[in-house]
């Protein structure tokens, strides 16, 4: 468990991080998410030991920061968001040359190179140079490294910065694969890749943690809004608004400009999870106009993470 107690960084007189708490359980894969700025880094460098919090307290299980960052560094695999790699040397040579600077016992390396190069998708660039590698490749390398020891905890800043599409789903792939068994706390900016690889979302903006949340959870609020998009065939102007008015009083209705000519398009919204496409149906059947298209847009997790980081 680890448990992250009103920390807080400043530079000089900016406060990068501002009073963040929170606990992070054994197994759970934790999403930082946050704009550009927000602070993501510096948190993470904190929890890994590499910056002093100005104040505030870490704990890692029955360890303490700084008290026992020696200690916690070995049960900490991290990622930096550019992993620092020697980029002149084989990858079979770099990660030889890593499992002994972090103490491997040499019978030991050959299995745990082995393991990881199952485990991060290595077998075929073992024996080549990184310079060589691409970008999603070297990524791969470097989740190898953070993970040479075995560590309960990881720690991946940006970890599918730069890459492309397949490149990205590949590491989220490993880190899935990776967080069934370890703790593993990872920061991005993009919301989808939050929403697709981790149990539990953590939004800060400007420093402040503005969520905390489960991914279902973040979804399920992000439901409850709800606009349904009505095309009627001709110019039907303002008499559908009134109609549909009569369904619900805290219906928000306007007509927006058409998609298409020929067609007049209204915007329903309500702040309630009920699906209104039903009832919106059967009034339009009690008149003469003739429905184009019906659709239910539900509020998207994209829209809530921008609400709570307006002004970033
Ligand atoms: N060494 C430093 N000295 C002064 N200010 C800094 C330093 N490092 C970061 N900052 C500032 O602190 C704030 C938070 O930076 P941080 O790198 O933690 O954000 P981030 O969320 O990781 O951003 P990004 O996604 O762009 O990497 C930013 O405004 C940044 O300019």
């Amino acid at each position: 468990m680890i448990q992250v107690n009103n920390l807080t960084k400043y530079y000089d007189s900016f406060c990068a991080v501002d009073g963040i708490s929170l606990e992070i359980r054994q197994g759970e894969i934790l999403g930082l998410l946050g704009p550009n700025g927000a602070g993501k880094t510096t948190t993470l460098r904190m929890l890994t030991g590499f910056f002093k919090p100005t104040s505030g307290t870490i704990k890692i299980d029955d360890l303490e920061i700084p008290k026992d960052t020696l200690e916690i560094k070995k049960r900490m695999g991290y990622l930096p968001e550019s992993a620092p790699l020697y980029h002149n040397m084989l990858v079979f040579d770099y990660l030889t040359y890593v499992a002994k600077v972090r103490g491997l016992a040499k019978e030991d390396i050959p299995g745990r190179l082995q393991e990881l190069s199952g485990l991060c998708g290595l077998a075929d660039i073992m024996h080549k140079s990184i310079d060589a590698l691409s970008k999603g490749l070297k990524q791969r390398v470097g989740l190898a490294h953070a993970m040479m020891t075995d560590p309960e905890i990881l720690i991946l800043d940006e970890p599918t910065s730069g890459l492309d599409p397949n490149q990205i789903a590949e590491i989220r792939a490993i880190i899935r694969r990776i967080g069934k068994k370890k703790t593993i706390i990872f920061s991005t900016h993009i919301l989808s890749e939050a929403e697709a690889t981790c149990d539990r979302i953590v939004i800060i903006n400007q420093g402040k943690m503005v969520a905390d949340d489960t991914t279902e959870n973040l979804k399920h609020r992000a439901e409850k809004g709800t606009t349904f998009s009505l095309a009627l065939y001709g110019e039907t102007g303002k008499a559908p608004i009134k109609l549909l008015n009569t369904l619900d009083a805290d219906l928000d209705i306007r007509q927006v400009a058409a998609r298409e000519t020929g067609t007049s398009l209204y915007e329903v919204k309500t702040g309630s999870s009920r699906d209104f496409r039903k009832d919106i149906y059967l009034k339009i059947k009690e008149t003469d106009w003739v429905m184009a298209e019906l659709t239910r847009e539900s509020q998207s997790l994209e829209n809530i993470f921008q609400e709570l980081t307006k002004g970033a």
